[in-house]
């Protein structure tokens, strides 16, 4: 199983999800610079988190339109799992791959902490590893995760079963406390319709392995290797 992560200008978790990649894969991640206008044969795309473009304009939509997003677009559309991580998300969603927008935090501030996520959609490729219901922790680290969507995509998104993940506190409960950037009924993650384009906020490759101080976040790169090998 080939995994490959896309690099951006100002990108700074793509060395941590090549890092935890390997580690569930046993191969190295191939890494793609934004500029290139073709994809090596790959069976998961990473679009990672950072600060591509220095979120100039508005976070992520310089980035999506990159040269290598239209390859990127063109595999996601075709089938090849794409798994969008924070600024990976904002870029992915400002490319038309996943509905709603990303708004400044609620608290006008940058929120870098742990959080609680119930994992409400356990499908493959990227969540078959948890139970649904589970809570995992997960950090976040940015000043636009606050989930938006008008009325009518909130229903499609909620109606298809497509939130894949919620914050909420330790013990499970949704709740303000446990909303840390005011999302939209305390989304933290979405998936197109097939499950294979997952967007999310938190990081899970920062907690992806005991030494980082926890590894709830392996579960989603072991699910995609033994879906996709
Ligand atoms: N860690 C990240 O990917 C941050 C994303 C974006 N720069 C923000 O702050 O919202």
């Amino acid at each position: 199983m080939k995994a490959g992560v896309i690099v951006f200008p100002a990108s700074n978790c793509d060395r941590d999800v090549a890092v935890a990649l390997e580690q569930s894969t046993g191969r190295p991640t191939t890494m793609v610079w934004h500029g290139e206008t073709q994809l090596p044969a790959l069976d998961l795309i990473v679009v990672p988190g950072g600060f591509s473009y220095g979120d100039y304009l508005r976070c992520g939509a310089i980035a999506a339109h990159s040269p290598i997003m239209r390859e990127v677009v063109a595999r996601a559309r075709a089938g090849t799992p794409v798994l969008a991580i924070c600024n990976g998300f904002q870029i992915v969603q400002e490319a038309g791959l996943l509905p709603g927008a990303l708004l400044r935090n609620a608290s006008q501030r940058f929120v870098c902490r742990d959080v609680h996520l119930k994992v409400e959609r356990s499908t493959a490729p990227f969540t078959s590893r948890y139970n649904a219901g589970t809570v995992i922790r997960i950090p976040v680290a940015h000043h636009d995760g606050n989930f938006y969507a008008d009325d009518e995509t909130l229903a499609e998104l909620q109606g298809e079963g497509r939130v894949v993940f919620r914050y909420v506190t330790a013990e499970g409960a949704r709740g303000p406390a446990a909303n840390p950037n005011g999302s939209l009924d305390d989304i933290a993650g979405i998936c197109d319709p097939s499950g294979r384009i997952l967007g999310m906020m938190p990081h899970p490759e920062r907690l992806a392995d005991a030494m980082l101080g926890g590894a709830d976040g392996r579960a989603m790169f072991d699910a995609a290797v033994e879906h996709l090998s």
